[in-house]
């Protein structure tokens, strides 16, 4: 579904993603993890268009290397930010309905807008302005605008962070289901190992932009080299 191939950014010097491929099925959720600084969140901006780069990426077998943001969207890759990004004067329900409005070419769909509230339980908050949501509200949201885009793969980043053990629980429940119930393609950043093997069918890890390994996800968090470079790092 979609195709990274040979892919490569530079910063200046700097070589933040370092010759990269790999695949990912429709339907799968697939994990990415590294440490800081690895290249995942580059790697993201590369994907949806927001800075030019070698190689190639095909997303349903068409090239988008080079696509506009907003046209990318529109074919159907949305995402998520390590920080929630929302519009903080804005009521929960009308940020749903501006993904809906504005990154799909499906017709607006007030119901859909309804279906995807509830679909996040925040249909009774839907009144409530953004600025005033708990950061776990904020980050379903941010997923809830994201889904109503009607996207085919939805890019998660880092979507466990500064959350609690009850918290991670409820958003590990909620992705499930939108990998399950809605058929979304998954693609995962975590740093949280428990939560990739639990959520992921296939992993790769990355350090200094390069890949280390990718596979399945629990050879994958037992590999020495993986061990080395990411879980000795202090993460569990
Ligand atoms: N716009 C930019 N200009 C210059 N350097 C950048 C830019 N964006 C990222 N970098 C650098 O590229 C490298 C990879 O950064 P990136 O944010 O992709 O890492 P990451 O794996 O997402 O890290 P983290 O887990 O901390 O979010 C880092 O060295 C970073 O400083």
């Amino acid at each position: 579904m979609l195709e990274i191939k040979n892919v490569t950014k530079k910063f200046g010097e700097l070589t933040a993603v370092n010759n990269l491929s790999f695949t990912v099925e429709k339907g799968q959720v697939f994990g990415i993890a590294g440490p800081n600084g690895a290249g995942k969140s580059t790697l993201y901006n590369l994907i949806t268009g927001l800075y030019p780069f070698e190689g190639s990426i095909k997303f349903e077998g068409k090239e988008i290397r080079g696509f506009p943001s907003h046209k990318i969207a529109k074919l159907g890759i949305a995402r998520t930010f390590q920080i929630p990004q929302t519009f903080p004067s804005l009521t929960v329900k009308k940020s749903i309905a501006i993904g809906n409005y504005f990154g799909s070419d499906a017709e607006f769909d007030p119901a859909y807008v309804d279906e995807i509230l509830k679909f996040v339980n925040l249909y009774d908050k839907q009144d409530e302005k953004t600025g005033q949501l708990k950061l776990l509200d904020k980050k379903m949201l941010m997923i809830a605008a994201a889904l109503g885009t009607r996207p085919k793969i939805l890019m998660l980043d880092e979507p466990m962070a500064g959350s609690n053990s009850k918290e991670i629980l409820s958003l590990m429940e909620l992705i499930k289901r939108i990998n399950q119930d809605m058929g979304i393609t998954i693609i995962i950043i975590e740093h949280f190992m428990k939560v990739l093997t639990e959520l992921t069918s296939k992993l790769l890890i990355i350090e200094t932009g390069t890949e280390i390994c990718c596979g399945d996800p629990n050879d994958v968090t037992s590999d020495s080299r993986v061990i080395e470079c990411y879980l000795g790092d202090g993460h569990d």
